[in-house]
Formats: structure tokens, sequence, C-alpha cells
């Protein structure tokens, strides 16, 4: 007798930032303005906050924004949301390959398709419990308490809501960090060879965030030392920086730009570039890293720049989030059958 295959009752729903829909400057500011609206991104009392983004911000940005979108749109849209649905599917394939009877979603925090609908379209289907794990391997309260923010919205109006289990992050998972190291090494072997420095660009939070409390930093600079510990490299042969500043408060330290601008000045000709904390190329990889930040160090004098891709559909990071997903799944009564 044929077994009698039941809806999964468990689900992982895998969130990214959000993206805008389309590189036009209504689609952007659209985005920015749910983005720069949420009091977990930008920590400025609303009365004084709101006047600035509707004023200023949602006026100018936009338009700029879009046309940096443009520069790396794909025929099939954003690069972010590409890669995040490609990721959630390729998840759903080695879970069930891992004899896991679960759901996997892919939900975004700004744009679509939203935390609240992904939710509500699981619980319609019957899920009952729900592990939120966010594409974000470093937790920051700007970006992953967030999620938490959201899901807690749908809650708040739901009846009847899922078990619900939040990964914080995995900034040392040893499946990630061999994902990464793995990544370098065929890098190099393209290459013919490593570089002279190895820099790791991180996206930037403010520095106050930092003061008082956010993990950030730490984590950032825990995976960084992970990473290079898994090449073999020396305090020397590699650096770690923060990218992506917004406004002229004081951010993480040092700046990615300025960083490989005196790299290049003091004689460094070749560099090696990636962004371990973002799983996905997108926007801050593909425009902000691999076109800005090149030109600025070719500029400076630098020879080569050579931007290594984000993990993206990697074998070994899907398998790296398998076991991150199972490690959180286990012990939840149906995660193992039907
Ligand atoms: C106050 C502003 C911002 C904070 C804090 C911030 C934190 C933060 N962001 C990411 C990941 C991504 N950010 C992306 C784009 C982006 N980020 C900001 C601002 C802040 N980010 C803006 C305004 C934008 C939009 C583009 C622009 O106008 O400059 C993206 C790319 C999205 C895409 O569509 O490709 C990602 C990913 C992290 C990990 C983080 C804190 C740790
Ligand atoms: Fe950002
Ligand atoms: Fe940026």
């Amino acid at each position: 007798m044929p077994a009698i295959q039941q809806a999964p009752r468990t689900a992982v729903l895998l969130c990214n930032l959000g993206t805008p829909d389309a590189p036009t400057t209504a689609a952007v500011r659209r985005y920015l303005a749910q983005f720069l609206g949420d009091p977990r991104v930008v920590e400025i009392p609303r009365l004084l906050w709101l006047p600035i983004l509707y004023g200023l911000i949602l006026r100018l940005r936009p338009r700029s924004s879009a046309a940096k979108y443009a520069s790396i749109w794909t025929p099939e849209g954003s690069p972010l949301a590409l890669w995040t649905a490609r990721q959630a599917v390729l998840l759903r394939g080695w879970l069930g390959e891992a004899g896991h009877s679960v759901r996997v979603l892919h939900a975004m925090r700004y744009g679509g398709p939203s935390i609240p609908a992904q939710l509500q379209a699981l619980k319609d289907s019957g899920v009952e419990r729900v592990l939120v794990l966010p594409l974000y391997p470093q937790y920051s309260s700007t970006t992953t308490a967030s999620l938490f923010d959201a899901t807690a919205g749908w809650v708040r109006g739901a009846r009847h809501y899922p078990e619900l289990r939040f990964v914080n992050g995995y900034h040392d998972h040893p499946g990630y960090i061999a994902a990464l190291a793995a990544s370098v090494r065929a890098h190099w072997q393209r290459e013919g060879g490593p570089g002279e420095r190895l820099v790791m660009s991180f996206h930037g939070i403010p520095e106050r965030n930092v003061r008082l409390g956010d993990p950030y930093a730490a984590q950032c600079r825990t995976t960084a030392r992970l990473l290079a510990e898994a090449l073999g490299l020396q305090e020397a042969q590699y650096i770690v920086t923060f990218q992506s500043r917004f406004g002229r408060a004081r951010w993480l330290e040092p700046y990615t730009e300025p960083t490989l601008v005196g790299l290049a000045q003091a004689g460094v000709g070749r560099v090696d570039v990636m962004c371990p904390g973002f799983t996905g190329d997108c926007l801050e990889t593909l425009e902000e890293i691999s076109m800005e930040a090149r030109d600025a160090f070719i500029a400076a004098g630098g020879k080569e720049f050579r931007y290594i891709p984000c993990l993206n559909d990697d074998g070994a990071w899907i398998t790296a989030l398998r076991d991150i997903a199972q490690q959180h799944l286990a012990g939840w009564p149906t995660a193992h059958g039907a």
C-alpha cells in the first residue's frame, strides 16, 4: 500500500530584507518608505525622523537609488529576490531529501512576498509550526529583530497562530564558515592564487547601536576570524571593513571604500574582496562593492580588484542552511514525519 502523503505541518520561513519591485523611482520610493520607516532601522524619534524621511530623503534618494538598481537588474528581476527564491527552492529539496516533511517558503521584510502574507498562507495550508530562519548570519536589531517584529505583528491579529521558533543567527556555524572558505579557495584557484589582501566587507550599522548592546560588530569579527583561520591567513593578510554608511552619524569603522583607497595608495595592487554577511548578491555587493568600490580602488592606483561572489546557490551553503534548519527543528513532534 502506498503511504498516504499528508500536507506538512511544519514549515521553514526563509526571510530576507526585500528589494524594490522594479528599478524605477516610484518602486524604490515605496520600498524605501517601508524600509526607512521601520523604527528598528532608524532609531530617531518619529516626530523628528518622519519629516526628514518624507520631506527630504524620499524626494531625493529614490531617483539615484533607482539608477543604481537599474545597473544590476536582470531580465528576471532584482538579484536579491532571485537568490532568495532560489535558496528557498533548494532548501525545500534538500530538507526533503533528508527525510523531513517540511514546507519551505521565503518572505521579505520589506516589499513582497511579505512575512504576514506568507505566515497566513502557511496557516491556511494547515501548518502548525513555523521556524523563522533569517538569511542574515550575524544578528542585528536593525535586521533580525525586525523580522521578529513583523512576525509578532501578524500574530497580534491571529486568533490561532502556529507554534513559532526563531533563529537569531549563525555567524560561527561550521557549515557557514566552511562554505565561505570553500568559495574563497575556489576563487583563488580560478585567479591563479591569492591576492595581496583579503578584504571582508560587512554591511555597517550605526556605532551607537553597538554601544547600546547590539552584538553585530563582534559577530562580524568572529566570522572573519574563523574564516581567516579556515583559510590559514595571518592577521596581516586580511581586513574587516564596513560598507553602506547612511546619514552623517558615525557607523562601524573602518569604512570599506576609504580602506580600499588607502590600500591602493599604500601600493597594494591586487585585492580579493568579499561580503561574507550577505548570503546572496544584491545592490550592496554588485553595485556598491563590485562597481563603485572597484572604481575607487583603481582610480587610487590599484591594479586588480577581484570580487568574490556571495554564497548564492552554492551547494555547501545550502547544506549549511539545511543543517541549521534541522538543528532548530529538532524536537518538534512532526519535524521527522507528516
Ligand atoms: C539606516 C539605514 C540602514 C541600516 C541600519 C541598514 C542595515 C543593514 N542592511 C543590511 C542589508 C541590506 N541593505 C540593503 C540596502 C539598503 N540598506 C539601506 C540602509 C540601511 N541598512 C538602504 C537605504 C538600502 C537601499 C538601497 C539604497 O538606497 O542605498 C540591501 C540590498 C537590497 C537590495 O535590494 O538589493 C541589503 C541586503 C544589513 C545586513 C544590515 C545590518 C546588519
Ligand atoms: Fe542596508
Ligand atoms: Fe548601499
